[in-house]
């Protein structure tokens, strides 16, 4: 009791923070928030009355100062420093406000805790946090944790900032913008899906196992022409003990994930490198990612560096992988457990082939025309992601809401549960997508915001909704077994999620 009491005192001296608990010393909060995740956030929501009224510091001066300048219309270069000075809080006092307003004013939307070994502020407010992912270089850069910095390597697209960051970041959207899409990636896409998908008819499957599999080899594909193979089964050894190694602490003693992600990291970088020596010994063209990126060619304009490209690739597959794996399982776990939704899915991709030979691969206008599909998909991202909420690091001591954020603390930006945006969250409701227009509404974060917008987002998707498309009209399926699903801090089945599968 001493120790909890001693912990909280130490932080209530610091004038103006958010309320909430800090928990115990080191350790946090981080045991209750890991074990109810969404009801932890939802408890706290209900706990903490609405912010405006707490704006203990400078609100009044900020709002009136920001009231003189509309975020907008704002340079930060023509700004002397009290303005400025606004500005960077200005994603706090007047969003607060006018978020509240539009978004109830019911519950708090801030409160502070200690999670995942740092002081934080988690904020459930989609304006202000609509603000926050769009501040970089303004007070807030990504918070990612130290092991996953530390595995995925210094030039990580995650740990780098300015020029480099931009420079990164331009390669990847030139890999992945909707007419390389079209063009190159979703023929891959669409031959890898129907090889993966073949002869599943009469048999037990784990799909937990046979999603995984198809979102790293379809990566390996587009990356570097890999298919099923040794090549493909050293990288995926390695690859599993990276992303458990990045969500580990970072503690480097022998045996600990941590340990053996940093391990797998460095026969991963030896892999990726002798595969450029290789590629550039060989002197043939292959139309794929590396080529792209070794070349320079497609617009990725600026030349990377080896090392560079290396940590991209490393990028690429790590971001791509357990997204767009576990979105397939829960879409399929979803679909199992409703039928109406399953049966408009279902009508949706025999329309489509309606038009089509069986040999016939999907094309631009097929995806474009997947309407309920892509409800289907955000719904599942929403409820059973791995990206619960996004993390950002404060560089200096930013207002939000007119409490002061101290430096280095992070802020946890809560994406997927507001019960103003999405009514009745914890529902599976895809129809919500097709009622609001909600992928246009500015707080959907369900691919981040900002600069740091997922640069996969089409991608992602358009490898979901193939999949989908061959599964749902191939087969008809029913759960076998007991399966369990764990859905935070990472969506998993720990015994795997079995389906019987047969001829639709
Ligand atoms: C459907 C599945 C996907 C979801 C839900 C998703 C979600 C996200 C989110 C929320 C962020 C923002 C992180 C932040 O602001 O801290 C992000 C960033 C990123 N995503 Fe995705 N992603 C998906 C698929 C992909 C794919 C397939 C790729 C690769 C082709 C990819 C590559 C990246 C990269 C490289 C970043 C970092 C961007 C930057 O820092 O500038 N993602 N993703």
């Amino acid at each position: 009791s001493l120790l909890l009491r001693w912990n909280e005192v130490r932080y209530s001296r610091r004038r103006g923070l958010p309320p909430g608990t800090m928990g115990w010393p080191l350790f946090g909060e981080t045991t209750e928030f890991l074990k109810q995740g969404p009801s932890f956030m939802k408890a706290r929501r209900l706990r903490y009355p609405p912010t405006p009224s707490h704006a203990p510091v400078r609100a009044a001066a900020v709002a009136s100062a920001f009231r003189r300048h509309p975020c907008s219309a704002l340079s930060s270069h023509a700004m002397n420093g009290t303005e400025r000075n606004a500005t960077e809080l200005c994603h706090a006092v007047p969003g607060a406000a006018s978020s509240d307003q539009s978004f109830g004013g019911k519950y708090g939307s801030l409160f502070r805790t200690h999670i995942l070994g740092c002081p934080t502020v988690v904020c459930m407010d989609p304006e202000l946090n609509r603000r926050t992912l769009a501040s970089e270089g303004a007070g807030f850069v990504p918070g990612y944790p130290q092991s996953m910095l530390d595995i995925l390597g210094p030039n990580n697209i995650a740990a780098v900032h300015g020029p480099l960051h931009r420079a990164m970041r331009g390669a990847m959207l030139a890999l992945t913008r909707p007419s390389m899409i079209r063009a190159a990636l979703l023929p891959k896409i669409d031959a890898f899906m129907r090889a993966h998908l073949h002869g599943w008819a009469g048999r037990r499957v784990d799909i937990q196992e046979m999603t995984k599999e198809m979102a790293l080899l379809s990566a390996l594909r587009q990356i570097a022409g890999i298919s099923a193979g040794p090549l493909s089964d050293a990288l995926k050894a390695e690859l599993y003990t990276l992303v458990l190694g990045t969500f580990s602490l970072p503690i480097n003693i022998p045996g600990t994930n941590y340990s053996k992600g940093l391990q797998a990291r460095k026969k991963l970088v030896a892999m990726l490198r002798q595969m450029i020596i290789d590629r550039r010994s060989s002197g043939c063209a292959q139309d794929d990612m590396l080529d792209a990126l070794l070349s320079g060619n497609e617009g990725t304009r600026a030349k990377l560096s080896d090392d560079q490209i290396i940590d991209l690739l490393i990028a690429l597959i790590y971001s791509g992988y357990e997204t767009v794996s576990t979105t397939s399982m829960m879409a399929v776990k979803y679909l199992s457990d409703n039928s109406k939704a399953l049966e408009q899915i279902r009508k949706e991709h025999l329309d489509i082939r309606k038009g089509k030979s069986p040999g016939d691969a999907l094309d631009w206008n097929d995806y474009k025309s997947m309407t309920f599909t892509k409800a289907v998909i955000y719904e599942t991202l929403r409820l059973a992601t791995v990206v619960n909420g996004l993390l950002r690091k404060t560089t200096q001591d930013v207002e939000m809401n007119g409490y002061v954020i101290p430096k280095g603390w992070r802020i946890y930006v809560e994406i997927n549960y507001d019960p103003f945006l999405y009514p009745e969250p914890m529902v599976f409701n895809p129809w919500r997508w097709l009622e609001k227009g909600l992928e246009s509404h500015p707080h959907f974060m369900l691919f981040g915001g900002g600069s740091r917008m997922c640069p996969g987002k089409e991608v992602g998707t358009v490898e979901i909704a193939t999949f989908l498309h061959y599964f749902i009209t191939q087969y008809r399926w029913e759960e076998e077994g007991n399966n369990t699903i764990s859905k935070f801090p990472r969506v998993a089945a720990p015994n795997g999620l079995h389906i019987r599968v047969q001829d639709y």
